[in-house]
């Protein structure tokens, strides 16, 4: 659970605001206090037959006084809660943004947006509703306690007692609420994770009838979030009554002993008007910092949740200057080259083995080998989304480890296998992280990657929206689109994965022929799947199990790699007929 010293540190930055809120609820409170002495003024004299308009006019004043300021204090809250609400969700956007990826292998989306909107929200109300009147509260509660001492030390016992037994179960209440509300956040974190689960892949729900099941899972953890709400809302509704009874009985108790006190003349009527009046003020600052109390007991769960999101390890630079590589180098050293380099997943449990090979500056070296071999491991590590256990992976001969994250992707474009495309226009995503592009380049790469007859016939050409994943475009024109994007960027060197689904020939001629065209301007690591593909490359790495089984040309290959002569045999035979399972 997030402690005081979490509270502390959530609003530096903030406390001018909250203490000035504070300061304004406690004006409330003092000024509400005053009004009792003036209305025993008014009522005694009211009594004797004569009605003091200047203690009237006073009193009108107060009141007006005490709405003003506690009225802005509630401003200086909400504005304060919004301000923070904003800063922490970009803090945390910005974090999640920079996470590293190994932190999103078994996160949950769905969870981390919830903590970005869900549980920052549950913060916002937090410092919003209590903080400064909490503050005010404890100041308010001690100065009307005081006030009733000073106007009746037994009646105040008679107080005293009836308030402190419901005060008791009050702090009852606010243990299980706190631990209702942490229920309660993590079970709409798992909602939310569900919903976009089950959103994000809605063709797959869809195609295998998976509704009723996604229904049920969604329908659990609603139910759960339902459940510790209900829990929540049960407690506080409870403690509400319990609260107004005590309330009611402690008033009562004054009002039977007041009046018998005014009948025996050991007070007056402005006396007892006064306390009972003084008496309704204790109330308010109680309720106050028992909601403050609940507030921060449920805040506390979500602040929780948002510091598990800051403690996720981000992608940091090293504090080591390193200068460009200059054009000759560029072009003479090779641009990617892997050193014995050792990589697992887990601790133990190594997915790369000693993977050692270079990528010339120019020209296309194509990566093959059996399903689970490790190929996209070796992009995974080429692009630094993860670092190696051992080895180095060097950039234009210089360790990659030494070089902003920034300047090293800017360098290695990547291509993924289901390329995947963001909603906007098809301009956007061609221009997506490409810095400045003059129309003669964009021309350029439209037509290098097939793309010029693709946009011709949108309707609204570059300009037409693509859709979500850009699913309005064809499998085919997402991946060229994914190559334009990178060839955009300028990189050294593009990672591509190539699709494993069939082109038909004309199309799978067009891409040999863009990667043909690719490779004279760049270097270009294809994970290759067809051996027209393998078989235009300059270099071919087999990998399997981990380790380089066989690299040379494609001709050696041939001659060399029992994997390679079985991916040349199947290209190279007919394929066995297939027939239906009975
Ligand atoms: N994010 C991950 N977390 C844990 N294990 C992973 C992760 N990604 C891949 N693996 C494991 O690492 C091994 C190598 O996977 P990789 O994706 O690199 O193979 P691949 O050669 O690209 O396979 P394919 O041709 O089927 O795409 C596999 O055993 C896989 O289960």
């Amino acid at each position: 659970m997030a402690g005081w010293r979490d509270l502390r540190r959530l609003t530096r930055g903030y406390r001018r605001p909250i203490v000035g809120a504070a300061a304004l609820s406690l004006l409330g409170t003092l000024l509400a206090l005053t009004q009792p002495l003036l209305a025993r003024a008014a009522v005694d004299g009211a009594a004797a037959g004569h009605l003091s308009w200047p203690v009237l006019g006073a009193l009108t004043a107060l009141f007006a006084a005490q709405a003003s300021a506690l009225a802005l204090a509630r401003y200086v809250q909400a504005h304060t809660g919004e301000r923070m609400t904003r800063d922490l969700r970009r803090t945390l956007t910005e974090h999640l943004l920079r996470v590293r990826i190994a932190a999103f292998d078994d996160g949950r989306i769905g969870d981390l947006i919830a903590r970005a909107c869900g549980d920052t929200t549950v913060v916002k109300t937090l410092i919003a509703q209590s903080l400064g009147t909490g503050l005010a509260g404890v100041v308010g509660l001690a100065a009307a306690v005081g006030l009733l001492a000073w106007l009746d030390p037994s009646l105040l016992a008679a107080v005293v007692v009836l308030f402190g037994s419901s005060f008791g179960a009050l702090l009852a209440v606010v243990r299980q609420v706190r631990i209702a509300s942490r229920t309660a956040q993590t079970a709409e974190g798992a909602l939310l994770a569900d919903l976009e689960r089950a959103l994000g892949g809605i063709r797959l729900v869809r195609a295998c009838r998976a509704e009723p099941l996604e229904a049920r899972r969604l329908d659990t953890s609603a139910g759960r979030a339902h459940a510790a709400n209900l829990r929540m809302a049960g407690m506080v509704a409870l403690s509400g009554p319990a609260n107004d009874l005590a309330v009611s009985g402690a008033f009562l108790a004054v009002l039977l002993f007041g009046a018998n006190r005014v009948s025996t003349g050991a007070m007056t009527l402005g006396d007892l008007v006064a306390f009972t009046l003084a008496m309704t003020y204790l109330a308010a600052p109680v309720f106050e910092i028992f909601q403050a109390v609940s507030a921060v007991q449920q805040g506390s769960g979500a602040l929780h949740r948002i510091n598990e999101v800051l403690a996720l390890p981000v992608e940091r630079d090293r504090p080591v200057a390193v200068a460009r590589v200059r054009g000759s180098a560029r072009r003479t050293r090779p641009v990617l080259e892997f050193r014995d380099v050792w990589f697992g997943y887990r601790p133990g449990a190594p997915v790369l083995r000693g993977v050692g090979f270079t990528v010339p500056a120019r020209g296309q070296v194509a990566l093959v080998g059996p399903s689970g071999a490790g190929k996209s491991t070796i992009f995974a590590l080429a692009e630094r989304f993860y670092e190696p256990d051992r080895g180095s992976v060097l950039l234009h001969g210089r360790d990659a480890r030494f070089t902003p994250y920034d300047r090293h992707r800017a360098a290695v474009g990547l291509v993924e296998q289901d390329s995947p495309l963001l909603a906007g226009t098809l301009r956007d995503n061609l221009l997506y992280g490409a810095g400045p592009v003059t129309d003669r380049d964009l021309n350029r790469v439209l037509a290098m990657t097939g793309l010029t007859r693709v946009a011709a016939g949108l309707p609204a050409g570059l300009d037409t929206p693509v859709g979500d994943h850009g699913r309005r475009l064809s499998g085919g024109q997402r991946q060229r689109v994914a190559i334009a994007r990178c060839l955009l960027a300028r990189p050294d060197l593009i990672l591509l994965d190539e699709p494993t689904a069939h082109l038909d020939p004309d199309s799978e001629r067009a891409l040999a022929a863009t990667l043909h065209d690719v490779a004279q301007v760049c270097a270009l690591m294809i994970i290759a799947h067809r051996f027209t593909t393998v078989r235009s490359a300059s270099r071919v790495l087999v990998i399997d199990d981990g380790v380089i089984a066989a690299s040379g040309t494609p001709g050696e290959l041939l001659l060399t790699s029992p994997y390679y002569q079985s991916l040349a045999e199947v290209r190279l035979t007919p394929p066995h007929p297939i027939h239906p399972v009975p």
